[in-house]
């Protein structure tokens, strides 16, 4: 695993860490102070305070046994080099060095690690992983069709694959064309969430500075938003592909993007089913429209691939296909990585080290953050994009045994060093409620591009300083953190990053013992939506009958409340008559929303036709 040509490019004694120590501020305030100094209670390694019994006990006894993380430098590089992981195929290497761990932590999570091994393996195989939605978790074969547990899934995948290159390709080439008989020239994507969110990052990770089509996302239900992404397409709508993204075909805020860009289109005299494309699961609500209207195509999702896990399913393949990025690629690195995760060997297993030093640096319960600073602009959207991976498949009320665990790990972060000049300060310096991940590409610029803005240091040296700097003061405040390294952001980086952290959540959620695969949390939340809705038709039933009186009778919240028969909502009653009157639906009549007990209300149109529904 160590790779002695590493040695020389991370040496802790590189002569360019001393011209840092004037870059910046913390990293200066640090370096060289390195002492080890157990007794002093300043560098001890606390445990944190909610670290609970339940599956940490393990973790929470080592913890306290350890005093402080390792400084002194001879035993840190020791360090380092014994426990660098290096794929060498996919220029990848993983630094968990920075995590305090002890070898006592090690031995007891190898039984744990084993189990969740084995459940990985019958996860791979077919099993019910899912077992709330009695489901398979098969993303994995999504890159390596040959090991679905049928021939039958498998034909589903290649075929898929070979149905999104054709389309891709034909699309690109112009030979499918728009109604009028040009090229496509841009995407607009619609979807959320899962459906969203890895298309986005792959596009800011790889599109091409002059795609063959350019990308533009509604990911969300604001008029404005959606208003925004249809005004800057301009004329362009005409040579627009909408790919309309939803696993479920049912997802308000998704619907509502696709009427809002149908009724775009009809404004602007064109026809939306010759340019729309639906990605959804077989005879969802959204593939009938699309087959009924008779859509330019339809790709299929399968039930056994979450949305955050779609990535390398036709959710994120066409898009990132028709912006001219080499999916097969970004397959080939997602199966590599999935092959190095698949050794029982914990040291040689990428994903099982960050699971693992997760498990250490939350107490197993979630105790810390997870922040993930990427020091490259390109990768910016990878933070968020495992903030949903994450958080989504490990916040979860309950174990798989029925167990109250409440678990989770909250991921924030943007980007390196934009994110020093933000909130560093605080994760050095402050409450001591996180661990870092650092995203780190060597290759700074394509060969040939690069120049030296000071004598023998370029731009890219900069960026390298501020994030060895950073990591540097970081640790020497007893702030641990891993790095994840890459040559380059390429198709098969991208693509194995991806599959890293895809494996690592799974495994973790093993060792925590809860399903990662579903997530019955959204449902509260789109539950309370679909009644405040259903509320305000109620509302507005009643405004229209009082306001449809001669004269009109304006009326009190108090009054609508009784009316509507829901005295218990007048809070919820008081918002919504707020926001219509903001968006003219409503009038007030007497007094303002500034002070809700004043205010009367009516509807300046009285409808009829609305008076007895
Ligand atoms: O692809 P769909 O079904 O529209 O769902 C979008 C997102 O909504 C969620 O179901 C949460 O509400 C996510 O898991 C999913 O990625």
């Amino acid at each position: 695993m160590a790779s002695s040509s590493l040695s020389s490019i991370y040496s802790p004694s590189s002569s360019f860490k001393s011209e840092l120590k004037s870059l910046y501020k913390i990293t200066s305030s640090h370096l060289g102070s390195s002492t080890h100094s157990p007794n002093n209670s300043k560098s001890r390694f606390t445990v944190h305070a909610v670290a609970r019994e339940v599956s940490n006990d393990v973790v929470h006894k080592l913890k306290k046994e350890n005093v402080g993380l390792e400084k002194n430098p001879n035993a840190l590089w020791k360090r380092y080099v014994d426990w660098l992981y290096q794929h060498k195929e996919l220029g990848l290497y993983l630094d968990v060095s920075r995590v305090g761990f002890s070898d006592e932590f090690i031995e007891e999570m190898e039984p744990r690690l084993q189990k969740a091994f084995k459940d990985m393996e019958e996860l791979e195989k077919g099993a019910i992983a899912n077992p709330d939605e009695r489901r398979m978790v098969g993303h994995y074969w999504l890159r390596s069709p040959h090991l679905a547990p049928n021939s039958f899934l498998r034909l589903q995948i290649e075929n898929t694959l070979e149905a999104v290159c054709q389309f891709a390709n034909d699309v690109v080439s112009g030979k499918i064309k728009t109604p009028s008989g040009s090229r496509f020239t841009q995407i607009l994507s619609v979807g959320i969430g899962g459906s969203a969110l890895g298309p986005q990052f792959v596009a800011e990770a790889l599109a091409p500075d002059n795609p063959p089509l350019k990308i533009r996302f509604i990911d969300n239900t604001d008029p404005a938003g959606i208003d925004h992404q249809i005004a800057q397409l301009g004329p362009e709508l005409a040579t627009t592909l909408v790919i309309v993204i939803s696993k479920s075909g049912g997802t308000p805020e998704t619907r509502n993007g696709l009427l809002e860009v149908q009724k775009a289109f009809r404004e602007a005299g064109l026809i939306f089913s010759k340019q729309g494309v639906a990605i959804t699961q077989e005879n969802s609500l959204l593939d009938n429209t699309a087959r009924i209207e008779g859509w330019l195509a339809r790709f299929p999702m399968f039930d056994w691939v979450g949305g955050r896990t779609s990535e390398m399913s036709a959710v994120g393949l066409l898009p990132a296909a028709l912006q001219g990025i080499d999916i097969r690629e970004m397959l080939a690195g997602a199966a590599s990585m999935d092959e190095a995760n698949r050794t029982t060997v914990v040291r040689d297993n990428p994903a099982a080290l960050l699971a693992m030093c997760w498990y250490w640096a939350t107490d197993g319960v979630g105790s810390k953050d997870m922040v993930v600073l990427p020091y490259k602009d390109s990768l910016l959207l990878f933070s968020r994009y495992l903030q949903q991976l994450v958080m989504e498949s490990l916040g979860k009320e309950f174990d798989l045994d029925g167990n109250r665990v409440n678990q989770g790990i909250s991921v924030y972060g943007n980007k390196g060093s934009t994110d020093q000049h933000a909130y560093i300060q605080q994760l050095r310096e402050g409450v001591h409620n996180f661990f870092a991940t650092f995203i780190e590409v060597l290759r700074d610029r394509p060969p040939g591009h690069d120049w030296e803005l000071e004598p023998g240091v370029t731009c890219g040296d900069y960026l390298f300083g501020m994030l060895q700097g950073t990591r540097s003061a970081l640790y020497s405040n007893d702030r641990e953190s891993i790095t994840v390294t890459v040559q380059e952001v390429t198709p098969r980086s991208v693509g194995a990053l991806v599959a890293l952290y895809e494996r690592a959540v799974g495994l973790y959620a093993s060792l925590v013992n809860i399903n990662a695969y579903h997530q019955p949390g959204v449902e509260a939340g789109k539950k309370a939506a679909g009644e405040v809705l259903a509320l305000q038709k109620r509302v507005l039933q009643v405004l229209n009958e009082a306001s449809c009186q001669e004269p009109v009778e304006p009326l009190t919240l108090d009054e609508i409340a009784h009316r509507c028969h829901c005295e218990d909502d007048i809070e919820m009653i008081y918002k919504i008559i707020a926001h219509m009157a903001a968006n003219d639906r409503a009038l007030i009549a007497e007094g303002s929303c500034g002070s809700p007990r004043s205010i009367k209300v009516y509807l300046g149109e009285c409808n009829v036709d609305e008076l007895y529904v």
